[in-house]
């Protein structure tokens, strides 16, 4: 008889602790089992990580399982485990079969990451139970203190139990006990108990391992000769110890009566399992702890190397019972030397848990690289350049958000991510894309409605996150066949409202109002201004033209109620809009653009699931991602530049207002810099980290070779490719992961816009003086000439009058860009239409201030900014010098039914927002055109360029 047949002879059932794809496959677990009559196998995160991580054994499967569909690293991890459990089970299953169900058992571990869980260790329990579907499967639950009453339930639902990383007998006994008192639940509940097993996991060799060391140190610090012996003599024995004790206690256990009155009932003794058996020391026999520990009614787990050599050399003799008394008394003397053994056990599970999670992050890690490859050229592609420091902390962070498993918490909506404020209430865009899904065929729906009604154009009116997203989705898709033309209006300029107005046939153009909370004056306006034209236009139908997106209850939805709307789509109120384009904010508009809602989510959903919180850090692109900008702000360079291939160069807008709204508070902040065109090395301060979007088809153009440039001068560059226009919808994902994974890194809130509010106040107290006294309240220029007035609050005036300025305009802006130096941004806030010509002066201004100053330039247009990057203007750090530019508006438009006029809301705006950055001491100075707009926008830009000479 070979020698592991005659373990069973003995009463233990030697299993093996190793699982593998081919292994099974190829017929070597059966060989085990038929020769050496194995009659168990287990598993740990461990084993799988070597046996998936280590090998291209289940790469087949893995393109296989993807083929189907995309899905998440640990669905991809768990459908491969799964299997490969199944198929060990199946071999199993003649001798689960043949000893009546008391043996031929396979256990598959819960996730380690729940070790701390109750619930959520039954549940996963619960689940792989029901994955597996095999009668013979053992779900191993950590024998941790929540992790005891996750054993209780377990039973008492008739799940088979594999309690694992057991050290002390203390815990053991609990655990006896929890086993009990499952099987008596389950008898209560009219259960089969003789259908249930469960086995105990004890620990032995990390026993030795960890006491071994502690006895060394003591040794070595002995004087006295024969303490230093006795000491020495207890060297690999506690382990040994440790479990015989153990199983006294399960002798102890099943004299029990409440254990006889379920053994009356047919229940099976939970075994204890010898784990860990594998030999650590190899100053000791390789098969020590599989010779010490034979008994009757246990189980031995052995790696195959423990199982070959006691194949070898092993004696299969009863040991177990043997010499308890030696062991008890070894145990006394250990902690008569001063060597806690609790304390040691103690550490050994908490250290058990890690262990194990740190292989799951390692397996994952690698099943989420192997996903990668495998999608190739369907997930964007990211790269990340920085030199040497900052590559380091971008590393070393992502290690201690490795170990914290941060990336859990945050999808777990943990606050202590962020500042423990109200974070948690923020965070339903992390599921934006499986709500999407389930509302498919309602998008669907609405889309057919939307063809079929003919509408020729489709205008959104919206202000920051209610109008950025779908402003991208309209730039990046262009017009669909068939459906309407998708336009956003974003602004109070009476000139862009009309122009806006001339580009569509109302007649047939649905409007989409969206706004989150329903109360932002903009849209209200916008929404009131368009109604009466449609009004106009076609009468009682009006209502039938206009669409509502706007969180449940808002005043808008009322209003979208009282008026007969098309539709309202409701938002979903813990997503705050700058987080909201792939939730309705996003998805109702680009139905109605005729955009493929599945497809746009199934781009989505790619990178969703590359950033999901089973992809650790080191191979997840969010987090990567959100880790440079962060780490890279803290150290300086805080501008966030922007670049794009040109079909995607609308990107930037919604990156802006994500990135500035969620990290430009508390003197914080990644300033976004979008629409700078790219130029050399020595155009840029040391404050920089470039973001390149790229269309694979435009990678090879002499854009990369100006980016290489960048490189090699030290810029962080982030290149980041995709295949095709349509996958932008990944990268509205990657950068909402990215930056809430900043916000961490800088310690803020990235969920809040604390200082949007307070320009709104001001906002609100100037129209309400127009309103009073029908007109905003007189200011007094502080230089005029015939094109120009110029304002500024008297701090930054007197300043300005101190660096020469006086009642020359030019020497204002002289003056003024005089105070820009190394690490600030020129934000040019021009509150005017953003009309191709004016966004053209605009930038030829930016680019002399660049050219001149070598700084970052940011241009925006008001009021569409201040729901964007205003936040970080006034919220952010003291860097920025503002420029903010405002005209007469020749003519203004009327609001129906307001007094104030777009004209009239628009310069309280300017107004309001100016007096912000004032108050929070910015550097700040007004230009009001006196002249025609754009000839007085083009004039400015001269004397802009003459002030920086
Ligand atoms: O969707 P709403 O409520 O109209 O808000 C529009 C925008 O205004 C802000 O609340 C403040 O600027 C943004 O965060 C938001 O995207
Ligand atoms: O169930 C088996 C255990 O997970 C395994 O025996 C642990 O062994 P190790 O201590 O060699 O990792």
């Amino acid at each position: 008889m070979s020698s592991l047949k005659a373990l069973h002879a003995q009463g233990q059932a030697v299993w093996l602790d190793f699982v593998a794809r081919g292994f099974v496959e190829k017929g070597d677990l059966a060989r085990l089992v038929a020769e050496d009559g194995i009659r168990g196998v287990t598993s740990n995160p461990a084993i799988f990580e070597k046996a998936i991580a280590g090998s291209d054994e289940y790469d087949d499967a893995i393109r296989a399982a993807l083929a189907q569909g995309d899905r998440s690293v640990i669905d991809l991890y768990e459908s491969l485990a799964v299997v490969d459990i199944r198929k060990a089970a199946d071999v199993l299953r003649p001798v689960f079969d043949e000893t009546g169900g008391a043996d031929g058992f396979v256990s598959l571990e819960v996730s380690p990451y729940l070790a701390l869980d109750t619930e959520a260790t039954v549940a996963e329990a619960r689940r792989l139970w029901a994955d597996v579907d095999r009668p013979n499967l053992m779900v191993k639950v950590p024998g941790t203190a929540p992790g005891v009453p996750a054993v209780r339930t377990l039973i008492g639902e008739g799940i088979n139990v594999n309690v694992t990383l057991l050290f002390a007998r203390r815990v053991y006994e609990e655990v006896a006990e929890a086993y009990i008192a499952g099987l008596e639940d389950l008898a209560a509940r009219g259960g089969d108990v003789s259908k249930v097993a469960s086995v105990a996991s004890f620990f032995v060799s990390r026993i030795d391992t960890a006491v071994d060391a502690l006895l060394a140190e003591k040794a070595a610090a002995a004087n006295d000769p024969e303490e230093k012996s006795r000491i020495e003599e207890l060297l690999g024995e506690i382990a040994i110890a440790n479990a015989k004790l153990a199983y006294r206690s399960y002798k102890l256990m099943i004299e029990g009566d409440r254990w006889k009155a379920l053994a009356a009932k047919g229940a099976r003794p939970q075994r204890l399992l010898w784990a860990s058996t594998g030999t650590k020391n190899k100053a000791y026999s390789d098969v020590l702890y599989v010779d010490e520990l034979i008994g009757p009614d246990t189980v031995n787990t052995v790696p195959p190397a423990t199982l070959d050599a006691f194949r070898d050399h092993g004696t299969p003799a009863a040991t177990l019972e043997r010499s308890v008394d030696e062991a008890e008394a070894a145990l006394a003397t250990l902690d008569r030397i001063g060597i806690s053994l609790d304390a040691v056990t103690d550490q050994l599970v908490t250290e058990g848990v890690t262990l194990f999670a740190d292989a799951a992050d390692k397996l994952l890690a690698a099943v989420a690289l192997k996903r990668a490859t495998v999608l190739g050229d369907r997930m964007n592609r990211q790269t990340i350049a920085a030199e040497a420091d900052l590559a380091k902390a971008v590393s070393a962070a992502a290690e201690t958000w490795r170990a914290n498993g941060t990336i859990r918490r945050l999808w777990a909506k943990d606050a202590s991510v962020w500042t423990n404020a109200d974070e948690a209430k923020w965070l339903g865009w992390l599921t934006s894309t499986a709500d999407g899904r389930q509302k498919l065929a309602d998008y669907q729906a609405f889309a057919a409605d939307v063809k079929a009604a003919g509408f020729t154009d489709v205008l959104l009116l919206g202000m920051g996150g209610s109008s950025l997203g779908p402003e991208v989705l309209a730039e990046t898709f262009g017009p669909q066949p068939g459906f309407p033309k998708l336009r956003i209006l974003d602004s109070t300029d009476p000139a862009q409202v009309r122009a806006t107005e001339a580009a569509v046939t109302l007649a047939t153009t649905l409007i989409i109002v969206s706004s989150k909370s329903g109360s932002t004056t903009e849209p209200n306006v916008m929404l009131a201004y368009f109604f009466d034209r449609l009004k106009q236009t076609v009468g009682d139908r009006a209502g039938s033209h206009v669409v509502a997106v706007t969180d449940p209850g808002s005043s808008l939805e009322k209003v979208a109620q009282r008026d007969g709307f098309r539709r309202i789509f409701h938002g979903e109120p813990t997503i705050g809009g700058r987080y909201s384009v792939l939730s309705p904010f996003g998805l109702v508009p680009a139905a109605a653009a005729g955009i493929d809602v599945a497809a746009f989510l199934d781009s989505a959903d790619v990178m969703v699931h590359a950033c999901g919180p089973d992809v650790p850090p080191a191979a997840n692109p969010g987090v990567q991602l959100g880790l440079l900008l962060g780490l890279a702000a803290r150290a300086g360079r805080d501008k966030m530049t922007m670049l794009a291939s040109p079909a995607l160069a609308d990107f930037g807008a919604w990156t802006e207002q994500l990135v500035a709204e969620s990290t430009g508070k508390n003197g914080k902040a990644i300033i976004p810099v979008d629409g700078e065109p790219l130029a050399s090395p020595s155009h840029y301060g040391s404050d920089r980290v470039f973001v390149d979007l790229r269309l694979v088809s435009d990678a090879a153009s002499p854009h990369d070779a100006e980016i290489r440039a960048l490189e090699q001068a030290g810029h962080p560059i982030v290149r980041i490719v995709l295949r095709d226009r349509a996958e932008i919808a990944q990268e509205f994902f990657r950068f909402e992961i990215a930056t809430a994974v900043a916000g961490a890194v800088l310690g803020i809130n990235p969920f809040d816009q604390p200082d949007v509010e307070a320009s709104k106040i001001k906002t609100r107290e100037l129209t309400a003086a127009f309103e009073a006294a029908g007109r905003l309240p007189a200011e007094t220029p502080v230089a005029s000439s015939g094109s120009f007035d110029v304002f500024t609050d008297p701090k930054n005036a007197e300043a300005l009058r101190a660096m020469g300025a006086d009642a020359d305009p030019a020497s204002w802006l002289k003056a003024h860009f005089s105070r820009v130096k190394p690490g600030d941004y020129v934000a040019l806030l021009a509150y005017l239409c953003r009309s191709p010509a004016h966004v053209g002066t605009l930038q030829t201004m930016r680019l002399a201030v660049r050219a001149r100053r070598k700084v970052a330039t940011c241009v925006g247009f008001g009021p569409r900014f201040l729901h964007s990057t205003g936040q970080a203007y006034k919220g952010g750090p003291d860097t920025g010098v503002v420029l903010q530019i405002t005209a007469d508006d020749h003519p203004d438009l009327p609001i129906p039914g307001q007094s104030a006029s777009f004209g009239i809301v628009k310069a309280a705006q300017a107004r309001g927002d100016f007096g912000v950055l004032a108050e929070r001491g910015r550097r700040a100075l007004r230009i009001h055109i006196k002249t025609d707009v754009t000839a007085g926008l083009a004039s400015l830009a001269a004397a802009v360029d003459k002030a920086l000479s």
